[in-house]
């Protein structure tokens, strides 16, 4: 941690628990720390039927436990940390669960605005990823200017998924590959090509269109793939998420509800995630 990190992490930490996190944080970095750790917040609603409350504190409470693991692994140096907020199967939820998490988001958006939040405190640039057409205009219109206002924060990056599924997010990136060629193609022909080509051309797009140009078009294009993905409340599946980003990613499931993730679950995340990383690496090379 450099001198005016220390100063930031001081004055957001306090000074004890501080110590103890720069001396966890000297022990973890002699392993391989993740670039890039994805969430999938798993169990806020059972988590609000096990304290007994409404579902909207169990929204509440894993609204939290993000800006906690945001805090976590800005000081162990995560430099991505990417969240499943909101997922296009989600609107199928009651139409009053839906309200009050698109409340939620629009009032926690505007939150992250404030000079004292979070991400203007660390210096995260935040990314909302998804088809963010499908959200309500105010919603939409908040996301836009937290990304625009955060748009030169170099610490850290915040990617935060709604209105997004894997599936989505191919089908878009394959459709404005193709759009994209099939523009190019145009161009071609008006400056030289016959239609006998240009028909050539198209029966070869399965050729023309390269993965990298489906890359180029993936909604998680700002950040390398994770190579962590924490799935909260002991579930495996990936539950549409990332399917494209996630090949060689590590898959950590600890049996906790996501409102009550807190450090020592991603310390021992993070200390899996060393034990595997020669194998990681084996199988990458081959
Ligand atoms: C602005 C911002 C970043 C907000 C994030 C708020 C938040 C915690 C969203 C989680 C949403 C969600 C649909 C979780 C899925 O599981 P569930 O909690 O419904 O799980 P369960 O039914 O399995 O308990």
């Amino acid at each position: 941690m450099s001198k005016s990190m220390d100063g930031l992490a001081e004055k957001l930490f306090g000074s004890s628990l501080l110590h103890m996190l720069k001396s966890l944080f000297r022990i973890l970095s002699v392993g391989p720390i993740p670039n890039h750790i994805a969430f999938i917040l798993d169990g806020n609603r059972r988590y609000a039927k096990k304290q007994n409350m409404a579902v909207s504190n169990g929204y509440r409470a894993g609204f939290m436990a993000v800006m906690s693991m945001l805090k976590y692994c800005y000081v162990l140096g995560v430099k991505y940390m990417t969240i499943y907020a909101f997922s296009i199967d989600n609107f199928k939820r009651r139409p009053e669960e839906v309200q009050y998490l698109m409340d939620l988001m629009l009032e926690k958006i505007e939150g992250l605005l404030h000079k004292e939040s979070v991400v203007n405190q660390y210096g995260v640039r935040v990314h909302f990823v998804g088809n963010l057409k499908l959200l309500s205009e105010p919603v939409r219109v908040a996301a836009e200017k937290a990304m625009e206002a955060t748009a030169n924060n170099t610490n850290s990056t915040l990617l935060i998924c709604v209105a997004y599924s894997s599936t989505d997010e191919i089908v878009h990136a394959v459709q404005a590959s193709c759009h994209e060629k099939w523009n190019e193609i145009q161009e071609l022909n008006a400056n030289q090509l016959q239609n006998v080509e240009i028909t050539k051309e198209i029966q070869e797009l399965n050729q023309i269109i390269k993965l990298v140009d489906i890359e180029r078009h993936m909604y998680m294009r700002l950040a390398p793939d994770p190579d962590m993905l924490i799935r909260t409340s002991g579930e495996t599946r990936l539950s549409n998420f990332l399917l494209w980003q996630t090949t060689s990613c590590l898959l950590y499931s600890p049996k906790v509800l996501f409102p009550e993730i807190g450090l020592r679950h991603l310390i021992w995340a993070v200390l899996h995630f060393q034990r595997q990383y020669p194998h990681l690496e084996k199988k990458k090379q081959l």
